[in-house]
């Protein structure tokens, strides 16, 4: 059986009671470490704490294994049970679809145990689900490379007084060559985006008025987190908030009920 086990959004006590139970069952566990709070993945100390709490050895999973090696974890749950972590949810945002799908062709069985994830951010600022358009991901611009595909979907969304989830770039730096010379990947702190470079290249790319720098925003960080922060204010006020430490993402704020426009109020600066 192939357990794909969603951690939530905390830290390594957020994993549900199922899951544990699922992960303490199998012989061999992974953890997907590139769409989410990599921190868990790749801090050393923050994965002895989650092999602490499962009585057993973690394998970090990077892209390049989850894209390429993965039918050997697929072989592997076909004869044992092999549990792939997730922080987050494993559908949250990112989804590991393909996974399943693969394994279920191999005739690997699968069971998928839900925690929070990311999509949590939709409703905790006192938005409402049914009242949002299609998530974005915004990536970082470079000096040749300004990708703003994501700005017609904002334009949509916002033609139809919707709200944008606005999901922020992580950036992976490879392992070395020297690194893996000595026989060991060693990975480099990855680069997160913040809410305020998010914003500034929302301004950056903006041309048909379907937003500007009084547009209220919400920014989120470190979500489910002891702290958590959340502010709302217009893209102008946020670009001088510091949020801290990642990871991040913001809500563009579309037509508002008066509901949510209450809720709103506890956040405003
Ligand atoms: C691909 S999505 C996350 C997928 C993950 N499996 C999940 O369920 O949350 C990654 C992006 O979501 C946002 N994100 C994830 N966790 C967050 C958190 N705790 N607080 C704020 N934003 C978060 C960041 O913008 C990040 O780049």
């Amino acid at each position: 059986m192939l357990y794909i086990v969603g951690l939530g959004l905390g830290d390594e006590r957020d994993i549900t009671v199922r899951g544990l139970d699922a992960v303490r069952s199998c012989s061999k566990i992974y953890m997907e470490a590139y769409t989410s709070l990599l921190s868990l993945g790749l801090d050393p100390a923050a994965l002895a704490n989650l092999e602490k709490l499962y009585g057993k050895e973690i394998t970090v999973a990077d892209r390049e294994m989850v894209e390429e090696r993965v039918d050997q974890v697929l072989l592997e749950a076909a004869d044992a049970d092999v549990a792939f972590l997730v922080v987050g949810d494993p559908f949250g945002a990112t989804t590991h679809t393909d996974l399943v799908v693969r394994a279920k062709k191999m005739g690997v069985q699968v069971k998928v145990i839900h925690n929070a994830s990311v999509m949590n951010a939709i409703g905790v600022c006192g938005l409402q689900l049914y009242r949002y358009g299609e998530t974005i991901s915004i990536p970082f611009f470079t000096e040749e490379w300004r990708p703003d595909s994501f700005y017609k979907k904002i334009v949509n969304n916002s033609q139809l007084g919707l709200h944008t989830l606005c999901l922020l770039d992580i950036r992976v730096k490879e392992p070395t060559w020297e690194s893996l010379a000595r026989g060991k990947k060693v990975y480099e702190p990855p680069r997160f985006m913040t809410v305020n470079t998010a914003i500034s290249q929302l301004l950056e790319v903006e041309e048909e008025r379907a937003y500007g720098k009084d547009t209220l925003c919400i920014g989120v960080a470190r979500l489910g987190s002891d702290d958590q922060k959340i502010v709302a204010g217009s893209m102008e006020k946020l670009l001088d908030v510091d949020f801290g430490p990642p990871l991040h993402c913001l809500i563009i704020v579309g037509e508002t009920h008066p509901l949510e426009e209450e809720m709103l109020e506890f956040y405003k600066m």
